[in-house]
């Protein structure tokens, strides 16, 4: 079955821009998504995961665009005496509609588990948020153990998910070896895994529509190396310059007139 739009573009900028410098690029990007043609003929969705006090800007700049906003992180209680973090219910007031979930950073600096993973994809889902969960392998393997770990991962992640509140997950399949590094996992790498992942994912009852997306130091050039393999890109360094994303959103709207 193919999903409408063809494929999702995300970015997150981590903690790389100031705040002004963020505002810079939210008003480039938003002139550049308002009239492109990938966003107007639904060839490609745009997010954009900024950092949590540039959000209500993200919002009021980019969401005029029809680029969707999102947070880095969540908590997964909903209010209380929990200094320091932030609600999946403050997100959705404030108009995000994606919260980012279990990044190979924060496991790696932040001691977020498979547990906490599975507590926040609950949260985001009950507050109405699309979840995008991060999987990868964490050392280089061959696709069949690469996917076997995110399949395991993905399953743990919803394991907390409470009865009727399934929805729609943008899976980002981000090898760590592969986030920050010069390259991107190779076409074949990166195919042998989304495809069997994607394949789980759409076994799984209550997940209809979601979808797997590469992310790993992706840039201009891969997505036609990938096609139909991935449900888009997750962008990190590669998306700062916005000609960069406008290439990629242009690849988007020549592969989506191959059919999928
Ligand atoms: O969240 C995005 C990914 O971790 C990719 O980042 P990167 O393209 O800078 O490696």
């Amino acid at each position: 079955m193919t999903y409408r739009p063809r494929f999702t573009i995300g970015v997150s900028l981590k903690m790389y821009f100031g705040h002004a410098e963020a505002l810079r690029w939210f008003d480039r990007v938003a002139e550049l998504a308002a009239g492109h043609p990938a966003l107007l003929s639904g060839a490609a969705e745009l997010f954009v995961i900024p950092s949590f006090p540039a959000l209500p800007a993200a919002v009021e700049r980019l969401t005029p665009a029809g680029v969707l906003v999102g947070a880095q992180d969540l908590f997964w209680e909903d209010r209380g005496a929990f200094t320091g973090e932030v609600s999946g219910a403050e997100l959705a007031e404030l108009g995000c509609t994606l919260a980012e979930i279990g990044h190979a950073e924060r496991r790696r600096l932040f001691g977020e588990t498979d547990e906490t993973v599975a507590r926040k994809i609950a949260a985001a889902l009950r507050n109405g948020l699309t979840p995008v969960l991060c999987v990868g392998e964490a050392d280089r393997t061959d696709p069949e153990r690469a996917a076997a770990d995110c399949i395991a991962e993905f399953d743990s992640a919803i394991s907390a998910v409470e009865p009727g509140a399934a929805g729609r997950i943008l899976v980002a399949y981000e090898p760590h070896w592969a986030i920050g590094a010069a390259e991107p996992a190779s076409p074949a790498h990166i195919a042998g895994v989304t495809e069997r992942l994607a394949a789980h994912v759409a076994a799984v009852p209550g997940y209809e529509g979601s979808r797997v997306i590469y992310g790993g130091s992706a840039k201009p050039g891969l997505l036609p190396k990938l096609g139909s393999a991935v449900g888009g890109l997750f962008l990190g360094r590669f998306a700062h310059d916005p000609a960069a994303l406008a290439a990629i959103l242009d690849e988007t709207v020549q592969l989506a007139e191959v059919p999928a």
